[in-house]
C-alpha cells in the first residue's frame, strides 16, 4: 500500500490544548510554547480563538496572545473565529488562516456555539466571504464526526450533510473531527470519505482525540486512503469544554513518532517537539500525556 510521503500537522495545543485548563496559563507561556513549537518544525500552528470570554475564558488573551507571537517566516498562524464578532477581533491581529467550526450533531452546536447547524452555516457565511476578502484561507472543522457526547453515533450522512453546507459557503479545507474520540480506523474512514467526496486530498484533514485511546490507528486508517493532514496537541494537551469526559487530542509527539517509524517526512525534530511538551506540562504542573513525550524524557533522565 502506498502512504504518502510526506505528512503535514497543524499542532493545535496553543488553542485545543490549553481552551479547557481552569487555571489561567500566562500570556508569555503561550507565546512561548508558540516558539518552541514552530523551533521545533511545525509550519502550522492553532494559536487562540476569538470566542466569547464568557463561554471559554482560557481564550481571553486571543490579542495578547497574538501580539506576543514571534513570527517565523514560513509558519501559518491559525485562529478560530464563530462570528463576525470573532473575525473582526481576529483581522488586526494578522492571522494567517481563520477556522471555523460547525457540527455533524445538533445537540453540539448547540451546546458549542449556541445555535443550529443551519444557523451556525448562516453565521460562518459572512465570516468566510470577510476572511476570502482580506486574502486569508478558511479552515473549517466539523465535529462529532463519528459520535457525539450528547446524540451518541452519528452517521456518514449526518457528516456529508454538513460538509456539503460548509462547501456550499465556500470553506476552503474540511477537518474531520472526532472531538470525544469514540472513532475506530473504519468508522473515520467512513466519514473521511464523506469529505474526499467533495473537497480534494490536500484539503482534507484528520483531528482525533485520543479519549479511547484510537487516535493513532485512526491516522493509520487516514493515511490509507492518501489524507495527509492532521491536527495533533503537543504533550496531548486538552480536551473540549463541551465534550466533559473528552481527553485531548492525540499528542504531535506519539504522531511524529510512528510517522518517522513508517519513513513518513514532517520536518519535525522530536527532542525538539518533546522540550516543548516538556516545557508547557511543567507550567501546567502534571507530566505530558504523551506516551513517546514520557519515554523520551525517562530515556534523557538516564
Ligand atoms: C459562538 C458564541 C460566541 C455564541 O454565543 P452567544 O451567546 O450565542 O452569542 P451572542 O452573539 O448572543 O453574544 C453574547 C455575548 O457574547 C459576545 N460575543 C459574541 N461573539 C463573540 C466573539 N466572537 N468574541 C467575543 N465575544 C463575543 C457578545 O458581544 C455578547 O456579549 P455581552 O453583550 O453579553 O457582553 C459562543 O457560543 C462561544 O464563544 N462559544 C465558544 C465556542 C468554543 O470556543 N468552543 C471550543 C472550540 S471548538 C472545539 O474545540 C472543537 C474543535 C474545533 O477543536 C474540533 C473538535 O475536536 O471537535
Amino acid at each position: 500500500m502506498n502512504l504518502p510521503s510526506r505528512v503535514t500537522l497543524v499542532d493545535v495545543g496553543p488553542r485545543d490544548g490549553l481552551q479547557n485548563e481552569k487555571q489561567p496559563v500566562a500570556t508569555e507561556h503561550k507565546a512561548q510554547l508558540v516558539a518552541m513549537l514552530q523551533a521545533a518544525g511545525l509550519r502550522e500552528i492553532e494559536v487562540t480563538s476569538f470566542v466569547s470570554p464568557k463561554w471559554v475564558p482560557q481564550m481571553a488573551d486571543n490579542e495578547a496572545v497574538m501580539a506576543a507571537i514571534a513570527r517565523q517566516p514560513g509558519v501559518r498562524y491559525s485562529v478560530l473565529t464563530p462570528n463576525m464578532k470573532g473575525l473582526e477581533a481576529a483581522l488586526p491581529t494578522k492571522p494567517d488562516e481563520i477556522v471555523v467550526f460547525a457540527a455533524a450533531s445538533e445537540a453540539f452546536s448547540q451546546k458549542n456555539i449556541n445555535c443550529s447547524i443551519a444557523e451556525s452555516i448562516e453565521r460562518f457565511a459572512p465570516v468566510v466571504e470577510a476572511a476570502h476578502a482580506a486574502g486569508l484561507k478558511v479552515r473549517g472543522a466539523l465535529s462529532c464526526a463519528v459520535g457525539c457526547p450528547y446524540e451518541g453515533d452519528i452517521s456518514a450522512d449526518q457528516v456529508e450533510r454538513v460538509v456539503l453546507l460548509m462547501k456550499g459557503i465556500g470553506v476552503d479545507h474540511l477537518g474531520v473531527a472526532d472531538t470525544i474520540g469514540v472513532g475506530t480506523p473504519r468508522k473515520i474512514q467512513a466519514a473521511m470519505e464523506r469529505a474526499l467526496k467533495h473537497y480534494p486530498l490536500v484539503e482534507v484533514s484528520g483531528h482525533f482525540h485520543d479519549t479511547y485511546g484510537q487516535a493513532l490507528s485512526n491516522i493509520y486508517a487516514c493515511l490509507e486512503l492518501g489524507v495527509h493532514n492532521f491536527d495533533a496537541s503537543v504533550a496531548g494537551l486538552g480536551g473540549c469544554p463541551y465534550a466533559k469526559g473528552a481527553t485531548g487530542n492525540v499528542a504531535t509527539e506519539d504522531v511524529v513518532f510512528m510517522l518517522n517509524g513508517l519513513g513518513l517526512e514532517t520536518g519535525i525534530d522530536i527532542d525538539k517537539l518533546v522540550d516543548a511538551g516538556a516545557y508547557i506540562s511543567n507550567v501546567l504542573g502534571r507530566p505530558p500525556v504523551s506516551r513517546v513525550g514520557r519515554a523520551l524524557l525517562a530515556k534523557r533522565a538516564g
